[in-house]
C-alpha cells in the first residue's frame, strides 16, 4: 500500500446540486493506486458516496464523535459514519479546536473513536500564527503528536493518517514553503516511529493543508515526507481539485 493520499475538505460548503457537479470529474480520474478522498458536510455523505460508488473515490467525514452512542446532541458516531459509508474521517480540524474547543485529548478520544469501528482518522495538527511567530512549531507539533500517541496502541498507528495543517496557511492563500513544511513532517515522522517502530511509522502518511493549489501542489508533493495534502478551498473547484490529484500522480512514485 502507498502511504500517498489526497483529500478534499469541503467545510460547510457545498449542496446537492454541487455534489453533482463536482463529483463526476473527480470520480474519472481517481486511482487505487493514489486514494483521493472527497469530506463533504455530512448531509452530503450519501449522495457523494452514492456518486463515488463505481469508482476509486473514497469518502470522509470532517468530524466524529469520541463517544460510540449516547445523549451527545448533534454528534455522529464512527459507526453511523462507517454505515453512511466513510472510510475516513477527519478529526482535530483547527476550525474545530480553536473555533469549537477541541483539546487536544478530545481529538484523541475521536481517533480512538475511528479506529475502533474501521474508520481511518485524518488527524490534524498544526501552530497558530501567533505559535508560528513566537517560535513554537516544534512544541506544539510535538504535544499533539503525544496526545495521539497516548491513546493510540503502536499496532493501530499504521492505521492512521496525519495532516500537518498550520492555521496561518489556512484559507490564507499563503501556503508554507515546501522546506518549511518537509521540516515539520520530517519531525512528525520521527515521533512517530519513536512511537511505532520504524516500519510502521513508515507507512502513516503525512498530508499537508494549507493554501494548497494546483500552482503549488507539485513542488509540496516532491519533498521526501510530504505524502499528500488536505485540500479546502480549492476542493470545490473540479478543475482545481483534478489538478492537485494529476499533480500528485506524476510526481509521487507510486506501487
Ligand atoms: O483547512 C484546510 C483543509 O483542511 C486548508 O484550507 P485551504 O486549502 O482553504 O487553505
Amino acid at each position: 500500500m502507498s502511504r500517498k493520499l489526497i483529500a478534499a475538505n469541503w467545510k460547510m460548503n457545498g449542496s446537492l446540486a454541487q455534489c453533482r457537479e463536482l463529483l463526476p470529474p473527480l470520480a474519472s480520474v481517481a486511482r487505487d493506486s493514489l486514494p483521493l478522498v472527497v469530506c463533504p458536510p455530512a448531509c452530503y455523505l450519501p449522495t457523494v458516496a452514492a456518486l463515488a460508488a463505481d469508482s476509486a473515490l473514497q469518502v470522509g467525514a470532517q468530524d466524529a464523535a469520541q463517544h460510540d452512542a449516547g445523549a451527545y446532541t448533534g454528534e455522529m458516531s464512527a459507526a453511523m459514519l462507517r454505515e453512511l459509508g466513510c472510510q475516513y474521517a477527519i478529526v482535530g480540524h483547527s476550525e474545530r479546536r480553536h473555533g469549537l474547543g477541541e483539546t487536544d485529548d478530545m481529538v484523541a478520544a475521536k481517533a480512538a473513536a475511528c479506529l475502533r469501528h474501521g474508520l481511518t482518522p485524518i488527524i490534524c495538527i498544526g501552530e497558530t500564527q501567533a505559535q508560528y511567530e513566537a517560535g513554537q512549531t516544534a512544541d506544539v507539533v510535538e504535544r499533539q503528536v503525544k496526545a495521539v500517541l497516548a491513546r493510540v496502541v503502536a499496532e493501530d498507528l499504521v492505521k492512521t493518517v496525519f495532516a500537518y495543517e498550520p492555521v496561518w496557511a489556512i484559507g490564507t492563500g499563503l501556503a508554507a514553503t515546501p522546506e518549511q513544511a518537509q521540516a515539520v513532517h520530517a519531525s512528525i515522522r520521527a515521533l512517530l516511529t519513536q512511537a511505532g517502530g520504524g516500519e510502521a511509522a513508515k507507512r502513516v502518511p503525512v498530508l499537508y493543508g494549507g493554501s494548497v493549489k494546483a500552482g503549488n501542489a507539485a513542488s509540496l508533493f516532491a519533498m521526501p515526507d510530504i505524502d499528500g495534502a488536505l485540500v479546502g478551498g480549492a476542493s470545490l473547484v473540479a478543475a482545481e481539485m483534478v489538478a492537485i490529484y494529476q499533480a500528485g500522480l506524476n510526481t509521487f512514485q507510486l506501487d
